[in-house]
């Protein structure tokens, strides 16, 4: 059996807080610098990676001298704002040695079902990526107070994985995988190699933390993989301290959990399209801009749009129609329709010169686009 990881380009990587702090005693840096190595040498393999940390609490109880995890939200989410300093210090510290710039990105769940700051998000997460850095991502723990209660990174990881459409999600944990029961309570239970992500059958033999430390337990990994698996993506569940974990995978080894995605990708991006969004307004499309989105598979350019019908805002699905009338794309718009009025049939370039700024060259990104 090899690793569905294998082929995989973009990556988010997930750790959790038992991991990152060494069941609470503090941030463990040794481990913490195992995977800055490990991720540094799949960039050297042309990976792109996005981490997601937790561990902000745990570190900020360790620095307030807190034993016991308070229960007074306000308290968790000052813990939290103490440990995050001390989390973003370690990982930019250990990728620096590898001449790895970090980028420290906190985000709610709310950010993410915003269409605006979706894509303001998913912008700023492509351009780290083009510049090679490595962006950490946490929950943004000071603002939220829900997340901070049921709070687990698995669902935020997932949620990423959408955003910047990744290949594969992997959760590493204090396990070696996900068991058919929670090997701290039954030591008869066994490994789950391989699964359909999705399947109901994992949720049964999942449970809950069970440490003080980690939020989400298995359940929230079990769910996030399903989530993950809705826009195309695998994911895997390790062990965080395996030796060379993240290469050996990335090699093609099956280590962990693997839990596979059996929808294509192109295929799970319109399903997640045309459930998530409503349509907000319609463009008219010249016959080159066509020809060049069915043919060609490129971006829509402003260029290529003569009419606009709908109010609609930055962010939202927007129908894309030939001159006959007929549907020929749905996609996500970078501008809202007053903008779009002001730059249709105008070339990208100009953009900046009409508006006073520029948000992204193209009206519509192709991967924010299907074809119909
Ligand atoms: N079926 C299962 N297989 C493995 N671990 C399980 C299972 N059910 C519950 N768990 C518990 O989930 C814990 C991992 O989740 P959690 O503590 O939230 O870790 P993290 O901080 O890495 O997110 C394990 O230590 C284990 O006790
Ligand atoms: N934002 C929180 C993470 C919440 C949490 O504990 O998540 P996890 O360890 O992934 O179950 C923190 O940094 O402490």
């Amino acid at each position: 059996m090899s690793s569905i990881i294998a082929n995989s380009k973009r990556l988010v990587i997930k750790v959790g807080s038992s991991l990152v702090t060494n069941s609470g005693a503090g941030l463990d840096h040794e481990a913490i610098a195992t995977w800055a190595a490990q991720i540094a040498a799949l960039k050297a393999m042309g990976r792109e990676v996005v981490l997601v940390s937790s561990g902000a609490i745990a570190e900020g109880m360790q620095r307030l001298g807190w034993k016991k995890r308070p229960s007074a939200v306000h308290e968790l989410q000052a813990a939290a704002a103490v440990g995050q300093m001390g989390l973003v210090q370690v990982y930019e510290t250990c990728f620096r040695k590898h001449g790895l710039h970090t980028a420290q990105i906190l985000l709610t769940h709310d950010d993410l079902a915003d269409r605006k700051r979706y894509l303001n998000a998913r912008s700023t997460l492509r351009t780290l990526l083009k510049l090679n850095t490595i962006p950490i991502i946490n929950e943004n723990d000071t603002v939220v107070t829900e997340e901070i209660r049921f709070g687990d990174n698995d669902t935020l990881g997932a949620l990423v994985t959408n955003l910047i459409d990744a290949d594969a999600l992997i959760i590493l944990t204090d396990q070696t995988g996900l068991y058919s029961a929670d090997p701290r309570k039954d030591p008869t239970a066994t490994l789950v190699g391989e699964a359909r992500a999705g399947d109901p059958a994992l949720e049964t033999m999942a449970g809950g933390a069970g440490s003080d430390i980690g939020r989400g337990g298995m359940l929230t990994k079990i769910l996030a993989a399903k989530r993950a698996a809705r826009s195309g993506a695998h994911t895997v569940i390790a062990w965080g301290r395996e030796p060379d974990v993240l290469t050996r995978l990335a090699q093609g080894e099956a280590i962990g959990t693997q839990l596979i995605a059996d929808e294509m990708k192109t295929v799970a991006r319109k399903q997640w399209l045309a459930d998530h969004l409503q349509v907000g307004g319609k463009l008219t499309l010249d016959d080159g801009a066509v020809n060049a989105l069915r043919k060609e598979g490129k971006s829509l350019l402003s260029i290529g749009v003569s009419a606009i019908a709908g109010d609609f805002e930055r962010g939202e699905v927007v129908t894309c129609l030939d001159t006959t009338g007929r549907e020929i794309a749905r996609g996500l718009v970078n501008y809202s329709a007053p903008e779009t009025q002001k730059i249709l049939r105008h070339a990208s370039t100009e953009i900046e010169s009409i508006l006073g700024y520029v948000d992204e060259p193209e009206l519509i990104h192709r991967d924010n686009l299907v074809l119909l």
